[in-house]
């Protein structure tokens, strides 16, 4: 099966990381998530994720760098996530596709049901925030 490569990005702002949910009708639906999409042809994953936070969130990457990629197999799909820290953007973000988005405490992202690829992203999310 085909690896879908996802440009996600952990974005960071005093302390807290911004988290939106999936819709029901996704894959790994209900689950909070860190923004994000699927690189497009011909994008660097910079790209995809400056163009994912602008359609997701629009807001504008000023600065990203790489956190953790991880590949993971749901069985019915099979993803790489290429995670990055979002440490410097313009704009408010704001879930622009009618999902729920907010600012979490770094403290508090324990709290939050994430999908089962997620679990080495938070543990190094935490590991540098707390
Ligand atoms: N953006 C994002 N995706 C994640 C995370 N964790 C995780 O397993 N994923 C998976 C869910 C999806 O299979 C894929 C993200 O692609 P996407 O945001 O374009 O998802 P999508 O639902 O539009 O994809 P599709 O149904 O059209 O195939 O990566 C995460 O923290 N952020
Ligand atoms: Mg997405």
């Amino acid at each position: 099966m085909k690896q879908v490569h996802v440009a996600v990005g952990v974005i960071v702002r005093d302390g807290h990381i911004f988290l939106t949910r999936r819709a029901e009708h996704q894959h790994q639906g209900g689950k909070w998530e860190f923004p994000g999409g699927k690189c497009e042809a011909g994008e660097t994953v910079q790209q995809a994720l400056a163009r994912e936070l602008q359609e997701e969130l629009a807001i504008s990457t000023l600065k990203s760098e790489p956190l953790v990629v991880i590949s993971h197999d749901y069985g019915d799909k099979q993803v790489k996530l290429d995670t990055h820290w979002v440490t410097e953007f313009s704009g408010e973000p704001a879930s622009q596709e009618g999902l729920q988005g907010r600012w979490v405490a770094a403290a508090e992202l324990a709290q939050y049901d994430f999908p089962e690829a997620n679990k080495p992203i938070l543990d190094k999310v935490l590991a540098t925030l707390t």
